[in-house]
C-alpha cells in the first residue's frame, strides 16, 4: 500500500470509531477486508489511528474538522508530513485537501488532548507537573519489559534479547525494567518470552511492586489480579504463598500458564476469604485508567463524571473487603493507574476515616516524567 491508501484506511477506521465502534474491532474489520495490506501497512494504519485517538482534539483542530479525515490530516500535519503525498486524490487515496480544511489552533483542554471537564481535576492532582505530563500523555507509551530476576539478571536478559535482535536499555524506575529501543515487533516470538525470562510490564507497575514490603514466607493475596502481571512481579520478589482473585475470573485465564512459565505457584480463588488472613493484600483496583491513556486512548473520551462516581464507589468497596482479609499487623496496598485525587488520596482518606486501626505508611505517585505510566500507590498498615 502507498501512503494515500494508508490514509484512506485510517480515515475509514476512525469514522467507525467516532460512530462508537471500539478501535480494535474497527481495525480488525478493516484488516479482514484488506487482504492486500501487509504487516507494515497494518502497523502504519494502526499507528495513525492510535495517534489520532491520543491527540483527538488537537488533531481535529490541525485537520480543520471533526471526522476521520480531519483527524488523519491533523496527525499528518503534526508529524510534519507533506500532506499532498497522502491526500493525493488518486483512486485509492483521499481527495485532495480543500481550502476550508486549514489548520486551527487548539486551545485550553483541547491543546492537552483531554475533555474539558477533566482539566481541573488533573491540574489539581498534578500541580506544576500538569502541562509536561499532559504533553507526554499525547505520545506513544514506551515498550517496557520486566526481567524475571528469579531466573536471570537484567544484563543477562538484555544479552539474550539482543541475540534475537531486540535492543533494550535499563530503565531507571525499577531494577528489573528494560526499555525496548529496537525490535519490539520481534518480542512475541522471542525465546526469552517463551522461557519466562521476561514479561511485558510498564515500569511504574514494576516500581509499585518493588515498593511493597514482601519477604519470604508471606501469605499474599492479589485481590484484583486481572491477567496477573503484578501477581507474577510479586512472585519474583520473594518466596511467597500467593493467591490471586478477580471479580471476573476469565481475566485470570492465562495466569496459570504464565506462572508455570515463570516457575512460580499461584492459587487462583473465587473465594479469597476462605484463605484469609493474609500478611499483605494488594488491591490494584479498577479505575479511570487516566495514567495509562497513552496505551488506551479511547478511555479518556469514554470516561464520564457518572462513570467516575461508579468507579470510586467500587474502589471504596474493594478497600473495605480487602482490609477485612488482612491479618492483625499486616499490610494493605492500594494501587490505581490513575492521576485523579478522587480515585487516589480521597479514597484512602475516606477509608481511614472509617477505619481507625489503619495508618498510611507510604503514598507515591508515578508518572510519565519518570518514564512509566501514571500510577498511585498507598501502603497501609494495620495496627495489630
Ligand atoms: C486494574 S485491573 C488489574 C490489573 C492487574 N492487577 C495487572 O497487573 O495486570 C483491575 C481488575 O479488577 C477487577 N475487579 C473489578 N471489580 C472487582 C472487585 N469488586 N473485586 C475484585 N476484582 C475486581 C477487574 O476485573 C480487573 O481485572
Amino acid at each position: 500500500m502507498q501512503a494515500p491508501g494508508r490514509a484512506a484506511a485510517a480515515t475509514e477506521v476512525l469514522d467507525r470509531v467516532l460512530a462508537g465502534e471500539p478501535a480494535e474491532k474497527a481495525l480488525t474489520a478493516w484488516a479482514r477486508g484488506a487482504r492486500y495490506a501487509g504487516s507494515k501497512d497494518r502497523a502504519a494504519v494502526r499507528d495513525l489511528v492510535y495517534d489520532a485517538l491520543r491527540q483527538r482534539r488537537s488533531a481535529a483542530a490541525l485537520g480543520g474538522g471533526e471526522d476521520g479525515r480531519a483527524l488523519v490530516l491533523g496527525v499528518l500535519r503534526a508529524r510534519g508530513e507533506p500532506e499532498d503525498s497522502w491526500f493525493d486524490g488518486s483512486a485509492h487515496g483521499p481527495a485532495r485537501v480543500r481550502p476550508d480544511e486549514a489548520p486551527r489552533a487548539a486551545v485550553g483542554a483541547a491543546a492537552f488532548d483531554i475533555p474539558d471537564w477533566l482539566e481541573p481535576p488533573l491540574r489539581a492532582a498534578l500541580g506544576e507537573d500538569f502541562e509536561a505530563t499532559m504533553q507526554l500523555m499525547r505520545e506513544r507509551a514506551p515498550v517496557i519489559l520486566r526481567v524475571n530476576l528469579a531466573k536471570i539478571s537484567r544484563a543477562g536478559a538484555a544479552a539474550a534479547l539482543a541475540d534475537e535482535g531486540i535492543v533494550t536499555a535499563p530503565h531507571p524506575l525499577a531494577e528489573a525494567a528494560l526499555q525496548v529501543t529496537q525490535g519490539a515487533s520481534r518480542l512475541r516470538q522471542a525465546r526469552a518470552f517463551a522461557e519466562g525470562l521476561a514479561e511485558l510490564q510498564d515500569a511504574a507497575s514494576q516500581a509499585v511492586i518493588a515498593a511493597l514490603p514482601l519477604t519470604d514466607g508471606m501469605r499474599v493475596l492479589d485481590h484484583c489480579a486481572g491477567g496477573g502481571g503484578k501477581t507474577l512481579a510479586m512472585a519474583a520478589r520473594a518466596d511467597l504463598r500467593l493467591w490471586a482473585h478477580d471479580a471476573q475470573p476469565r481475566r485470570m485465564e492465562d495466569l496459570k500458564i504464565r506462572a508455570a512459565r515463570a516457575g512460580v505457584r499461584v492459587t487462583l480463588t473465587a473465594r479469597p476469604e476462605e484463605a484469609a488472613p493474609f500478611d499483605l493484600v494488594l488491591t490494584d483496583v479498577p479505575c479511570s485508567g487516566s495514567g495509562s491513556w497513552r496505551r488506551d486512548p479511547e478511555g479518556k473520551w469514554r470516561l464520564t463524571p457518572a462513570r467516575l462516581d461508579e468507579l470510586t464507589a467500587i474502589q471504596s468497596a474493594i478497600l473495605e473487603r480487602a482490609a477485612a482479609m488482612v491479618a492483625p499487623g499486616g499490610w494493605l496496598a492500594y494501587a490505581t493507574c490513575s492521576f485523579l485525587r478522587e480515585e487516589n488520596e480521597a479514597r484512602v482518606q475516606a477509608f481511614l476515616s472509617r477505619s481507625p486501626r489503619w495508618e498510611t505508611v507510604l503514598t507515591r505517585r508515578y508518572g510519565p516524567l519518570e518514564g512509566g505510566d501514571g500510577f498511585f500507590l498507598a501502603l497501609l498498615r494495620h495496627s495489630g
